[in-house]
């Protein structure tokens, strides 16, 4: 297991919800973070919140848009000068948003890609690096569709299937570092409000429904669970190309079908 004492790491969309709870799990077992999150105001109020309980400069604000290259890359080069090094990425910033679907698209898949290749730079041994581990928060909608939401379903999609790969190519490359994805079923956070919102839902508001039926089949889970997902998906060296799904019945290790089930037709 990933001794966390002395470890730096970084979490995107850290300001609330899931981010927050992250961040405060990894704090709480030694290693010092970098929050990074659009929303400057409470990014620095979460910096002060979280210096107070935990010990001044364990923890650092830089505000940044993951779906801008230029933001990301400075903030990531002022992290280096801050702490000296990154040993655990999670790429977690994300939004729900299937109006403005490219916006979507570019925060949710874009962002992780980002994060994820600047994370990978540094980490990768063949670079000099010292290894590390990368965790891309995807969702249980990565793994199933969420009919309400057919965007934001592709992204994290994507956010699976490049996690995956990558893993897989870390693997055959030998870069030294562990890239896993978390897909949690709904969790009670400021973002599952967006179903019921005709700002962020569009044309598939009349879907409501079906998004409320899922989510008595699905019970929200609580951030502090999550949390407890994240910091096994960082801490089990043996983890590499793992996708977590957590329900609040229980969450487990997705095993991906070596072969494709599939009913054969005549063409
Ligand atoms: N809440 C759920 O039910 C649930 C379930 C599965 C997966 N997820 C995923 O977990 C992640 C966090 O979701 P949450 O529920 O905590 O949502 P949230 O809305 O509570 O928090 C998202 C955070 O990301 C930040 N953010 C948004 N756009 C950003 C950008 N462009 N750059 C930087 N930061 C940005 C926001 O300011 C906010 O602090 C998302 O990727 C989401 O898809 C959520
Ligand atoms: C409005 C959306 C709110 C939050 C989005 C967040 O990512 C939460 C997603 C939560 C659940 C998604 C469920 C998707 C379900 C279906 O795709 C279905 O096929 C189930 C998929 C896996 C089944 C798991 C199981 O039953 O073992």
């Amino acid at each position: 297991m990933m001794a966390l004492q002395g470890k730096v790491a970084v979490v995107t969309g850290a300001a609330q919800g899931l981010g927050k709870g992250f961040a405060e799990i990894l704090l709480q077992n030694g290693a010092k973070v970098a929050l990074l999150d659009i929303n400057e105001k409470a990014g620095k109020e979460l910096e002060t919140q979280f210096n107070e309980a935990y010990g001044a400069d364990r923890t650092h604000f830089y505000p940044v848009d993951v779906s801008s290259d230029q933001q990301f890359k400075d903030a990531f080069q002022k992290i280096l000068s801050k702490f000296g090094q990154v040993d655990i990425f999670c790429n977690n910033a994300g939004i729900i948003n299937e109006k403005q679907w490219e916006k979507t698209v570019s925060i949710n898949l874009c962002g992780v890609v980002r994060g994820t290749y600047l994370a990978l730079e540094h980490m990768k041994k063949e670079n000099g690096g010292q290894g590390g581990v990368i965790v891309n928060v995807a969702s249980l909608a990565g793994l199933g569709p969420l009919a309400q939401t057919p965007i934001y379903t592709a992204t994290k999609f994507g956010v699976v299937g490049f996690t995956r790969a990558l893993a897989l190519a870390s693997e055959v490359a030998n870069y030294g570092v562990r890239i896993n994805a978390m897909c949690p079923a709904f969790v009670r956070t400021p973002l599952i409000d967006s179903f019921n919102s005709e700002e962020q839902i569009g044309q598939f508001m009349g879907l409501a429904d079906f998004t409320r039926s899922l989510m008595e089949k699905f019970p929200s889970l609580e951030v502090e669970e999550v949390s407890k997902g994240l910091l096994l998906l960082v801490k089990d060296d043996s983890l590499n190309g793992a996708c977590l799904a957590m329900m609040r019945d229980g969450a487990g290790l997705v095993s991906f079908p070596k072969e494709i089930p599939k009913t054969p037709v005549a063409l």
